[in-house]
């Protein structure tokens, strides 16, 4: 591992060469790693910051790598430095059996040879550290453990870390809080901090207020590495309530409803807190030239949407002509990639949102940029069809009650019905069901046939 662009650096240097070899077998093997297809050529290491000194039982190490990936999956194609990990890794002489999932390796080599290195997200004593951190508002190296003004956080909670299918990893302390450590961290403003902090200051109850942050920074810039929320307890997700109605063959439209009104609500409140846009002629063609550019790039990876490409294209040129006639669309910022895994609803019934990182394959710098609301209701429209689509036998009926009663939602509470507008709901829905095939086809390619369905639909020229 090169240590060239080391800011903080309080580790022994033989760990760090030693993990090298462990962390390109571990890496792209973690659900969270989002460079996966190209071959990991090495890391270099950006931050490190020593939690607990190695020579203890139990060593703790913070450290901000940057794995550097093959362009392709073939034999001499050229690399480049890739994306940035954060990483808690635990160091101890050996693993009891409760901790074997959380395996890096053995180490080999160095001053540390014969022990062993695990992700401490696993364990309990380094959870609570973190936690500890946070509540203490402490300040260890480059880290930063920031608390809301007016939050306070008991200590005794005991953590345990989340096993679902995730983009990060979280850490739930005695069903009161959840922290979600990022694990692909970007420089810069991070929607999934910035958004609630928003949407808590207008004091609107549909998303958990973030009760503290954990923060660095890199290269004079801030970088957001995890956000501790109130957990809510007892919840389901939509995903597994639409997916347990279906299997009932129960009516999902009264909830469907409920989410329209969520939406509705949080979406109200993003516009009163942060700036609203008008997107005319210009933005609008840079938006349908983005969104074309995607449908492109998704067919060189996914070569199966070739035979759908023009009629897929179709969609965004019918966007591209009424911005031409010289309509224009209100843009304001949203959540960014809302489906139904991504609302929790309370055993008293009360819908919460989550996770405002926006889809992960995106820039950042474009995920903060101002949208026409429609884009989340694209997302939770597409999500309705993926709960019929996955069902035994499609239940593409269902789907359409729900994805009605959603919008009747949404308009009973922001006055503006999404079906009134199909040219550019069809577009964001495109887009959307574009994104779903490449996701499907990196990380779960079992479900592909889930998106394709749709695209075939969205296709067809009469499917506005
Ligand atoms: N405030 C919360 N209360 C209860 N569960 C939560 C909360 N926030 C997240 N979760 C659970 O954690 C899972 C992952 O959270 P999420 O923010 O979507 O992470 P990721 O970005 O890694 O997908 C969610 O699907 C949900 O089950
Ligand atoms: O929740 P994440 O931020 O990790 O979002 C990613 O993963 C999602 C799947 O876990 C993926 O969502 C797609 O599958 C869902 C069913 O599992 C479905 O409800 C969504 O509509 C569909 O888009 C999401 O796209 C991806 O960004």
């Amino acid at each position: 591992m090169s240590e060239a662009a080391t800011r903080t650096l309080t580790t022994p240097p033989g760990l760090l060469a030693s993990l090298d070899p462990l962390l390109r077998e571990w890496l792209p093997r973690q659900r969270w790693f989002a460079g996966k297809g190209r071959p990991v050529t090495g890391f270099s290491l950006v931050a490190a910051t020593e939690l607990l000194p190695a020579d203890a039982r139990l060593g703790l190490y913070h450290l901000v790598v940057r794995a550097h990936q093959q362009l392709a999956p073939v034999p001499g194609a050229p690399e480049r430095p890739g994306d940035c990990y954060q990483l808690l890794i635990g160091v101890r002489e050996a693993l009891p059996p409760r901790l074997a999932p959380a395996l890096v390796g053995h180490v080999t080599q160095g001053p540390l040879a014969g022990r062993t290195v695990y992700d401490a997200l696993y364990d309990t004593r380094p959870a609570e550290i973190l936690l500890e951190a946070l509540r203490t508002r402490a300040r260890v190296g480059g880290l930063r453990f920031d608390r809301a003004p007016d939050q306070e956080i008991r200590d005794g909670l005991v953590p345990r870390l989340m096993t679902a299918e995730q983009s990060n990893s979280s850490v739930v302390y005695g069903d009161t809080f959840i922290l979600k450590l990022l694990r692909r961290i970007v420089p810069g403003v991070n929607p999934d901090l910035e958004l609630p902090l928003a949407l808590a200051r207008e004091g609107c109850p549909r998303v958990p207020a973030p009760t503290a942050w954990m923060t660095t920074e890199l290269s004079g810039e801030p970088w957001v590495l995890g956000v501790l929320q109130p957990y809510v307890q007892g919840a389901a997700d939509g995903w597994e309530l639409a997916l347990r109605e279906l299997a009932k063959g129960e009516d999902f439209t009264a909830e469907a409803r409920a989410l329209g009104r969520a939406t509705a609500e949080v979406h109200t409140a993003l516009a009163r807190a942060l700036p609203t846009v008008t997107l005319g002629h210009g933005p609008l063609a840079q938006l349908v030239a983005g969104m074309t550019e995607r449908l492109e790039e998704a067919v060189h990876a996914v070569p199966a949407l070739l035979p759908y490409a023009s009629g897929l294209r179709s969609a965004y040129t019918a966007l591209g002509d009424l911005a031409a006639e010289g309509r224009t669309w209100t843009a304001q910022r949203v959540h960014g990639d809302l489906h139904l895994g991504q609302c929790l609803r309370s055993p008293s019934g009360q819908w919460s949102l989550i996770d405002f990182e926006g889809e992960p394959a995106r820039p950042m710098a474009e995920r903060r940029l101002p949208q026409p609301p429609v884009r989340d209701i694209a997302g939770m429209l597409r999500s309705f069809d993926y709960a019929a689509h996955s069902a035994d036998p499609p239940a593409p009926g269902w789907a359409a009650a729900c994805r009605a009663a959603y919008c009747t939602g949404y308009a009973e509470v922001s006055g503006t019905d999404p079906r009134t507008d199909p040219v550019l709901l069809r577009a964001y829905e495109t887009d959307k069901a574009v994104y779903e095939v490449v996701y499907e086809a990196r990380h779960r390619p079992d479900w592909l046939p889930v998106p394709m369905s749709a695209v075939r639909r969205l296709a067809a020229p009469d499917s506005a």
